[in-house]
């Protein structure tokens, strides 16, 4: 699967947002090295609590489905600069894989990719409480 691909199905997801209250569409694309592709979008809540974020969506899909083999994530927020991950989020990726890329993007042509020990670095995993 070729970068600039998951960063595409990644902004066509984000057109599934669902973000009344903060208005700002993010999508993701999560693809695993079996060749799977999970999609997600950000879904708020009048309780503003609850949102979630639409790399954690589309990584719970790919985990529900059976598939824990995860390559790349690609994100894509705002058109005007680089999305990356919040904190949940890097934490919540970090569970499935110290060497899973990250494709943080404005759109197909600029983005930045990092692992996501670069973006956690020293992050507690599962294997500190082995
Ligand atoms: O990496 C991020 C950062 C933010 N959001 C969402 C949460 C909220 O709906 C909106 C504004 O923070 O963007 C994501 O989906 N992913
Ligand atoms: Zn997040």
């Amino acid at each position: 699967m070729e970068d600039k691909l998951l960063i595409k199905i990644a902004m066509e997801a984000r057109e599934k947002s669902y973000s009344p209250y903060s208005n700002f569409k993010v999508g993701a694309a999560v693809y695993t090295r079996s060749g799977k592709i999970f999609t997600g979008c950000n879904i708020e809540s009048a309780s503003y609590s609850p949102t979630i974020c639409a790399e954690r969506v589309a990584i719970s899909k790919c985990i529900s489905e059976g598939y824990k083999d995860i390559e790349k994530i690609a994100v894509v927020g705002s058109d005007k600069s680089i999305s990356f991950p919040c904190g949940v989020c890097r934490q919540f990726i970090l569970e499935f894989g110290k060497d899973i890329k990250i494709l943080c993007a404005k759109n197909i042509d600029s983005y930045k990719t990092y692992t996501i020990s670069e973006l956690m670095p020293n992050g507690f995993g599962p294997e500190d409480l082995e």
